[in-house]
């Protein structure tokens, strides 16, 4: 039996200088033409040498030049590379992860090649902190923009110990968002603290399940969604906290200047407490209000701990983690006051609140458990602060384009002539309905969006997501993607008009977000803002004497800076 020794030939020293040592150069000569050494037979010699050499060679000359053309290629965060060989019928190199790294701008080509490959494509991360050195904590939706356009609509990311997916591709944002391995939320240190994990938004599983089954019943049967049979007595409730505010603006004369922050968060806290505490204009229901603002304030201060919980034994943060705790206790405490007085007015009131209808089981005795009041809490935090902020941005835009807020009280005063509006009105104005969802989208009050968390691998359209994987809906991206929309940093309603003038909604409008646990209060926020700004509108102009401030404040929500506007009364 002859054995061609190729391992002996390769490794010769007295053919190849050193031969242990990785020396490309040896294959070059003088001219620095590639150049091939007698003793180099990787595919042996002879009348039987391997008949596939050239294919072989095309094959991976071929991948490897693609692949680093486009990418650096590194070890994992030791940057160790395990060189050791497996010896069976050939060495075979051990199986392990490299990183690899994108270079320059999105390269299509790179991301299909990933998306092939399964693997997601991302930057390198530091050890410990991950990627969180790299976020402008003032912005860091635009932190995330920039990786997005390096490495493309889906990419993966380490926040401090969390593994992170970015998706801002809508329609596998949707495909995402409808898998139940998507359902839970990440185990984030603050929003713990202040949803809890018995309520609605922050709970998982059966927990979950349940209290989403009550909320949409709860919305549906008080008039709070598309499809309720009654909405009666909810939008009398309404028109009466809205016809509030004008009563306030028109007291003040002709035309009054003003922030109109606390008469929008009056009217708006008005409208969740009715609904969901069962109180109107209590003065427990301002302290509920201004500890969540107290919240979203301290959360942005907070951040970091989210993703490095151990920061919050450092002094630093300490006190602010604590600070949230105790809010956190003083709105359950709030809200169990709140359940105590609601018993005395029962009687008084037509709309069935959702303490009202805790109230009903009689095994509640006063006092409600642990579920309860963190769902109670969830309502109403997750009700008002979005709310508010939305219509302010609403009052700003149309301050500032003047011609948007001409065009939005022309329709008004055509279609309504001047009756009131009515929640049932908004299909018949689709300029009012564009800008209002012109407005959502241009200031996104989740630029990125509510967490999801991954209990099992996710598969969808090549790409695999595994399992203990935080997903960051990227709305931001979405509302902003110059593939979707053109010119997307105008501000431009009709966008959202079709070419008969009627109101179409794209596929990348996500304000709610998509899938199984979408916003469960997307009606109601639809009624409330349309209700607030078509009877403003319709009554008042609003100015701006020292010109709008369209910035904005990163926080829980996008928050516009405060600052007062010109109201004057206007008739048909
Ligand atoms: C313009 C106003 C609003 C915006 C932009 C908004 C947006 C969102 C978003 C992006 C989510 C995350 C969905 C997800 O995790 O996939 C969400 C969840 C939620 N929203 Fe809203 N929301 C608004 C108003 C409201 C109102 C008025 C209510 C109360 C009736 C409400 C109650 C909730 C609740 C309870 C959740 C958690 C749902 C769950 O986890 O199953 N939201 N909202």
């Amino acid at each position: 039996m002859i054995v061609p020794l190729l391992w002996g030939i390769h490794m010769d020293p007295g053919v190849w200088k050193m031969p242990e040592e990785f020396r490309p150069g040896r294959f070059l000569n003088d001219a620095g033409h590639f150049f091939q050494p007698e003793s180099f037979l990787p595919y042996q010699v002879g009348e039987r040498m391997c008949v596939g050499k050239d294919l072989a060679n095309i094959m991976v000359v071929f991948f490897v030049a693609t692949v680093v053309q486009n990418f650096k290629i590194e070890g994992l965060e030791s940057g160790f590379v395990d060189l050791s060989y497996a010896w069976s019928f050939l060495t075979l190199p051990k199986p392990q992860e490299l990183v690899f790294v994108g270079r320059g701008k999105f390269c299509p080509t790179t991301y299909i090649y990933y998306r092939l490959q399964n693997y997601l494509p991302g930057p390198w991360n530091l050890p410990v902190i991950g990627y969180l050195h790299k976020i402008d904590t003032k912005a860091p939706h635009l932190s995330f923009l920039k990786v997005a356009q390096k490495y493309g609509p889906v990419y993966r990311l380490k926040l401090g110990s969390f593994n992170t997916v970015f998706i801002s591709d809508a329609k596998l944002l949707k495909q995402v968002l409808m898998k139940d391995a998507t359902l839970s939320r990440p185990p984030l240190h603050l929003l713990g603290i202040i949803f809890g994990d018995k309520g609605i938004i922050y709970s998982s599983s059966d927990v979950w399940k349940d209290q989403r089954k009550f909320v949409s019943n709860f919305l549906r049967v008080s008039g709070a969604t598309k499809m309720s049979p009654n909405k009666e007595a909810l939008e009398n409730q309404m028109k009466q906290s809205v016809q509030d505010v004008i009563q306030y603006v028109q007291n003040q004369g002709n035309s009054v200047t003003l922030n109109p922050s606390e008469a929008v968060t009056n009217y708006v806290s008005d409208i969740s407490s009715s609904l969901i505490l069962g109180t109107r204009n209590s003065k427990l229901e301002k302290i509920l209000t201004h500890n969540f603002f107290k919240i979203v304030k301290q959360y942005q201060v907070s951040g970091p701990v989210n993703f490095l919980p151990f920061l919050r034994f450092l002094p630093k943060y300490r006190k602010g983690v604590k600070l949230l705790h105790d809010l956190v206790n003083e709105i359950f405490t709030t809200l169990n006051k709140i359940v105590c007085q609601n018993e005395k007015t029962d009687n008084d009131k037509k709309l069935m609140s959702i303490v009202d209808t805790f109230m009903l089981d009689k095994s509640v005795d006063k006092v409600f458990n642990t579920g309860q009041l963190q769902l109670l809490s969830n309502m109403f935090g997750a009700s008002t602060e979005t709310t508010i902020s939305s219509i302010l941005w609403v009052l700003l835009y149309l301050a500032h384009f003047k011609e948007v807020q001409n065009k939005v009280r022309k329709e008004l005063w055509n279609i309504l002539q001047d009756k009131s509006p009515q929640i049932g009105d908004l299909p018949k104005l689709p300029y009012t309905e564009a800008t209002l969802a012109e407005v959502a989208r241009i200031r996104s009050l989740f630029p990125l969006g509510f967490p999801h968390y991954t209990t099992d691998d996710v598969c969808v359209e090549n790409v695999k997501i595994p399992k203990n994987t935080v997903i960051i809906p990227f709305l931001w991206a979405i509302h902003m993607d110059p593939k979707v929309w053109r010119n997307p940093e105008e501000f431009c309603p009709e966008r959202f008009l079709n070419d008969e003038g009627k109101f179409y909604q794209p596929e990348s409008f996500l304000p709610f977000q998509a899938g199984k646990r979408m916003c469960v209060g997307k009606d109601l926020a639809k009624m409330v803002i349309f209700l607030f700004v078509a009877t403003v509108l319709q009554k008042v102009k609003i100015e701006c004497r020292e010109g709008v401030d369209l910035s904005y404040t990163f926080g829980f929500t996008l928050q516009p800076k405060a600052q007062e506007l010109t109201f004057t009364t206007v008739s048909i």
